[in-house]
């Protein structure tokens, strides 16, 4: 029998405080009719109740990289963050292009029990953006994959991309582009901007990223089907989106929070854990995706949690593996950018960390309002907490994080899958303990 647990006093979306009593996997009553018996209570003076975060781009590396994480490690990290879904991207080794491995990796997340995994397919084989993969047979498969993506490639042929388009129509399926024309990025190292020309570091200009997504948005409006923009980074991005979705093309867009919050001036320090693909941009960039989100345009924040060994990031600064982690921090720093700056009320976040992304990848009992009857995938946050990152404290097996040693607002203090508390009173709870 699972726990019954009574969330005393919480703030749903960051409204009017009210007793929640979830029992049974679901959210079982509400305010007055939500009583304590038997019921394990939770404190939820100054707490926000949001839907279990829901994350549409995560690198779990199982299988091929198990030094950097595993889907075990990386859910964890999740849950830690107040996730209660992931996406789990394609550039695994082997590939994500088969059914056959899309179905190990939603197996692993299934028996890890930290959170739903739903892995994304590749596009193409091997990621090499040659021929498409078996989309039908991913989606058709135990791991209903909806998403696709080459993420860390970009899917550049026009017509391949046209083909995968059409293609996914017939499974409700979307593909999401890693948005990088490959020959205007060739060697690149940061953004091409006054910061790597002082360094002398090969630049990645802005129109690369540019380019491809004006080219994909007319592309999806030419064949009528499903778009999704990967790590949107430039303003430019913001307008060329935003002009889609005026159109009425079927367009959505994510937007890191390292993007919401770093520029390329940390580069200056040659540290490699500010390297990554797409680089970070500059301050009027940071400025323009941050209203993006604001005013709808960008649909959504998506971590592109990227842990690397250490052997693959300290070192010098063009050997260095492009990413970050994310997941621990994504809720903190969505918090410090726009809500304590005003731009998102906590109803947004959960639009932008939960629902939307559940809708997008089709995620069943994912992202759902808290109401009697829903499936208790749920997050409580304490947004009056600051904290020091400590990466060696975190739960993902990497600690490439560029928030190290940065204080933040926010704590999740509790964390629920279908009812089941994964983080309680903020630390992990272990899944295998509660079913032994
Ligand atoms: N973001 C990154 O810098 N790296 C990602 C790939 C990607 O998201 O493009 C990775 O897999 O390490
Ligand atoms: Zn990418
Ligand atoms: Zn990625």
């Amino acid at each position: 029998m699972s726990t019954t647990y009574l969330l005393r006093g919480v703030a749903p979306l960051g409204g009017d405080r009210t007793d929640v009593r979830v029992e049974d996997g679901v959210v079982a009553a509400l305010g007055a009719d939500a009583s304590s018996d038997g019921a394990t209570v939770v404190d939820g003076d100054g707490l926000v109740l949001l839907p279990g975060l829901v994350d549409l781009h995560t690198h779990l590396r199982e299988p091929g990289r198990e030094d950097a994480e595993t889907v075990a490690s990386g859910t964890r990290a999740a849950a830690a963050g107040g996730f209660t879904a992931v996406h789990a991207m394609a550039n695994t080794s082997p590939t994500q292009d088969t059914a056959g491995v899309v179905e190990q990796v939603w197996r692993l997340g299934r028996d890890a029990g930290w959170a739903d995994v739903r892995p994304v397919g590749a596009v193409t084989v091997g990621l090499a953006g040659e021929r498409l993969a078996e989309l039908q047979a991913m989606a058709r498969s135990a791991a209903a994959v909806r998403v696709f993506s080459d993420d860390g490639k970009c899917v550049h042929d026009p017509v391949l991309m046209r083909r995968a388009l059409e293609y996914v129509k017939a499974f409700d399926g979307v593909i999401a582009q890693h948005a990088q024309e490959p020959r205007l990025t060739d060697g690149a190292q940061m953004h091409e901007g006054v910061v790597s020309a002082e360094l002398g570091l090969t630049g990645w200009p802005a129109v690369a990223e540019e380019a491809i997504i004006a080219r994909d948005v007319l592309l999806a409006e030419h064949v009528g089907s499903r778009l999704h923009v990967c790590h949107l980074s430039t303003a430019g991005s913001v307008e060329i989106v935003r002009w889609a979705k005026g159109r009425g093309i079927a367009v959505t867009a994510e937007v890191t929070p390292h993007h919401l919050f770093l520029t390329d001036e940390r580069v200056r320090g040659y540290d490699p854990r500010y390297k990554v693909n797409p680089p970070l941009r500059t301050a009027e960039d940071v400025e323009a995706v941050r209203a993006g989100l604001e005013d709808g345009t960008i649909d959504v924040v998506a971590t592109d949690h990227a842990p690397h060994t250490r052997e693959d990031k300290d070192c010098e600064w063009a050997a260095a593996a492009f990413g970050m982690t994310g997941l621990e921090t994504a809720l903190s720093v969505v918090q410090a950018t726009m809500v304590d700056a005003g731009r998102l009320t906590w109803a947004d976040v959960a639009r932008v960390l939960s629902s939307t992304p559940a809708a997008i990848g089709r995620v069943a009992g994912q992202g759902r309002p808290i109401a009697v009857g829903e499936p208790a995938n749920l997050t409580l946050v304490d947004p009056a907490a600051r904290r020091t990152v400590v990466p060696a404290q975190q739960a993902t097996a990497s600690v490439n994080s560029p928030f190290a040693g940065t204080e933040l607002p926010g704590a999740v203090v509790a964390t629920f899958l279908r009812g089941r508390a994964t983080v309680l009173d903020g630390v992990l709870v272990d899944p295998a303990q509660v079913r032994a």
